[in-house]
């Protein structure tokens, strides 16, 4: 056992990622519970494929070495069902055939069964973000920060002990933006949950408060450390 296998949070161990055999990127940090380190650089440096590594989609043309723990759990040999990873995308990806409270609903885990149950928690999440009465509309008749939120709580509502965030607010136009960010870290930091966000925007790393590392396209070994 490491002294890894020990902390909260999440922790990249001496993390390699290769494609076609040449070094992309290495990282080896730790993100405390509630706080976010954001990964910026330019397309194609790696940033996605780090998050894919994280949460066990990293495609077959990649090679990775080094660990992802998560509480002292060792991700890197769990299929990607049983991370309890959240990811949030650019865009909402809501369920377009289900209602706003149908999509909340079918997040939640197994282990909450009554239906009456599951609908409480659904209506009390769209009311945490200001939506209360959302819950029979249709997702595509929601504004896109309306349905960002709702992305948001979907992924929450999962449970997850981390967060990945993979350009979430980039759809949004610089007011909600600021809105949305600020709801997601503010959640983030009241559940204690560690932040990995990528993100384009030097305003997003500002307000995320933590960390930021800088990979640099077709670098080999960018060498974060943090
Ligand atoms: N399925 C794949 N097979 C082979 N190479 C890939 C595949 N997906 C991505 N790549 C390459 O891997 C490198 C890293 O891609 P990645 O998507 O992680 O970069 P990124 O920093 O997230 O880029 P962007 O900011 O444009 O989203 C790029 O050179 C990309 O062309």
């Amino acid at each position: 056992m490491s002294s890894s296998d020990r902390i909260s949070g999440l922790v990249l161990e001496n993390v390699v990622i290769r494609l076609g055999g040449l070094p992309l990127l290495d990282i080896d940090c730790r993100i405390l519970p509630g706080s976010v380190l954001t990964i910026m650089g330019e397309s194609g440096s790696g940033k996605s494929s780090l998050l894919d590594f994280v949460a066990g989609f990293l495609k077959p043309d990649f090679r990775a070495e080094g660990r992802a723990l998560l509480n002292g759990r060792d991700l890197t040999s769990l299929p990607a069902q049983d991370r309890q990873i959240g990811l949030m995308f650019q865009s909402p990806l809501l369920f377009p055939h289900m209602s706003v409270l149908q999509n909340l609903m079918f997040a939640l885990p197994a282990t909450c069964r009554r239906r009456q149950d599951r609908q409480d928690l659904a209506e009390r999440a769209l009311a945490d973000v200001g939506l209360a009465g959302f819950g029979k509309r249709d997702p595509a008749t929601l504004s896109g920060g309306q349905q960002t939120r709702v992305a948001l709580m979907r992924t929450l509502l999962a449970e997850p002990k981390a967060l990945l965030l993979d350009e979430p607010f980039s759809s949004l136009d610089r007011t909600r933006r600021a809105e949305v960010r600020e709801l997601v870290f503010d959640l983030a930091r009241k559940k204690g949950l560690p932040v990995l966000l990528v993100s384009h925007d030097e305003e997003d790393a500002r307000a995320a408060g933590g960390e930021v590392h800088r990979l640099e396209a077709g670098k080999a070994g960018n060498g974060l450390d943090c």
